[in-house]
């Protein structure tokens, strides 16, 4: 693990009445494995720390590949910048068995891992949700794989149809999703798991504690996508939260199939008419399909570098939008937390956050803020 990560400011804690553990499960080094972190409802621990939000240095060198920057450089940048950054999150705290608790799978953007959505990951299990964050391994992140084997990022080759790279990534990323969710119903069911990763936490305290017909699929940009894709295979997944979704690696034809309700909240600077438009083509009468768009926001002011940067360093990176990123934030994880309640049939008071979902409020457009043609252009064209 990293070096002193001793700032505790920086990402949010969750908001919500529980304390929140998280704790890493990595089944096995296979593409058939499942890798991912466990945020959850913990008891409170004082003896526990909270571990670094980049878990390791690699993950640096992922971060750079993806961004086209110099390793070495990156290193020292982000070290100074984020390496002494700690996540909202008791390091393998003891799980607070309480009843079952609603299930969230994550899944995280292009070029991301999975402890970069924490503020969202931690306000979820805070309220009362266990919530598993993926580390996709379609090379669309960084990540360690096959005995530290660092797969990481692979940029598109020079001629790559990036169509059906994409598609098979978002295909891959929504099997993975499901097999988190396989293995999280094994350990609900009491089946023993062999983590591969060094780890004191004691998984089989999970047993019987998941309600998992009150499960729900998350992600941001590719994860939305993902969503998407994950509801149109899985129906154990009963509503998706789609978050700024990056739309290109999605097959039209599926979208049909697609039955469960679905909360697209955008940033008012990342979308564009094209993207807009397909995510209209979920629109549906029967199914309820929501969208809203924060005021102010950016594509990242959904990660947690929202938060770790600067002002100004922050705006020129597009980390930051003009809006607060904790009151961007708040709308988006209340939103949520409605959205989850009124599909998930909670019995929580989530529900007073339902105006939120129809955008009422002075930091939310119902809908989007792209003008997009509503004639369809004519056949012939
Ligand atoms: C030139 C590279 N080029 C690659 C295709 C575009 C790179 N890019 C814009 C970036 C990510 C950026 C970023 C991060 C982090 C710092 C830091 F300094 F804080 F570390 C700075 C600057 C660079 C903003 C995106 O891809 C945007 N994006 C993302 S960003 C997800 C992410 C990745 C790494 C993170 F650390 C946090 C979040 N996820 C997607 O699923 C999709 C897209 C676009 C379409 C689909």
């Amino acid at each position: 693990v990293m070096g002193n990560c001793s700032n505790t400011l920086g990402i949010p804690p969750g908001k919500g009445p529980h304390q929140v553990g998280c704790a890493d499960l990595m089944v096995d080094h296979t593409v058939q494995g499942s890798f991912f972190r466990l945020y959850y409802p913990c008891e409170p621990s004082p003896s526990s720390e909270k571990p670094c939000w980049i878990p390791s240095q690699e993950y640096f060198d992922g971060l750079a590949d993806f961004m086209k920057i110099n390793r070495s450089f990156a290193e020292r940048i982000f070290n100074y910048l984020y390496g002494s950054y700690r996540i909202p999150a008791f390091w393998e705290a003891p799980f607070k068995s309480n009843g079952k608790y609603p299930l969230v799978i994550f899944s995280h953007g292009l070029g991301a891992f999975r402890t970069l959505y924490s503020a969202i990951c931690a306000e979820l299990a805070s309220r009362g949700f266990v919530v598993a964050s993926v580390e996709h391994r379609d090379e669309s992140g960084s990540q360690e794989n096959l005995e530290k084997v660092w797969m990481y990022y692979r940029a598109l080759k020079p001629g790559e149809e990036e169509f059906s790279l994409r598609n098979n990534q978002v295909q891959q990323r929504a099997n993975e999703c499901i097999r988190a969710l396989k293995i999280l119903d094994e350990i609900n069911s009491g089946k023993s798991v062999t983590n591969v990763l060094q780890s004191e936490f004691d998984w089989s305290s999970l047993k019987n504690s998941l309600d998992l017909c009150k499960t729900a699929v998350m992600g941001h940009s590719f994860g939305g996508a993902t969503v998407i894709e994950t509801l149109c295979k899985e129906l154990t997944f009963k509503c998706g939260v789609a978050l700024d979704t990056w739309m290109v690696p999605l097959k039209e034809e599926i979208f049909p199939n697609v039955k469960q309700p679905i909360l697209f909240i955008n940033s008012e600077k990342f979308q564009w008419a094209g993207n807009i438009i397909r995510m209209r083509k979920l629109d549906s009468a029967s199914i309820q399909r929501k969208m809203i768009t924060i005021r102010g926001t950016v594509h990242q002011s959904f990660p947690d570098f929202t938060f770790l940067t600067g002002n100004w360093i922050g705006k020129v990176l597009k980390l930051k939008g003009d809006i607060d990123p904790h009151l961007a934030m708040d709308l988006s994880n209340k939103a949520s937390l409605a959205f989850l309640q009124r599909h998930l049939s909670l019995d929580k008071d989530f529900n007073q956050w339902d105006p939120l979902i129809d955008g009422k409020d002075e930091n939310l457009i119902p809908g989007t803020n792209i003008h997009v043609m509503s004639h369809k252009a004519p056949e012939h064209s």
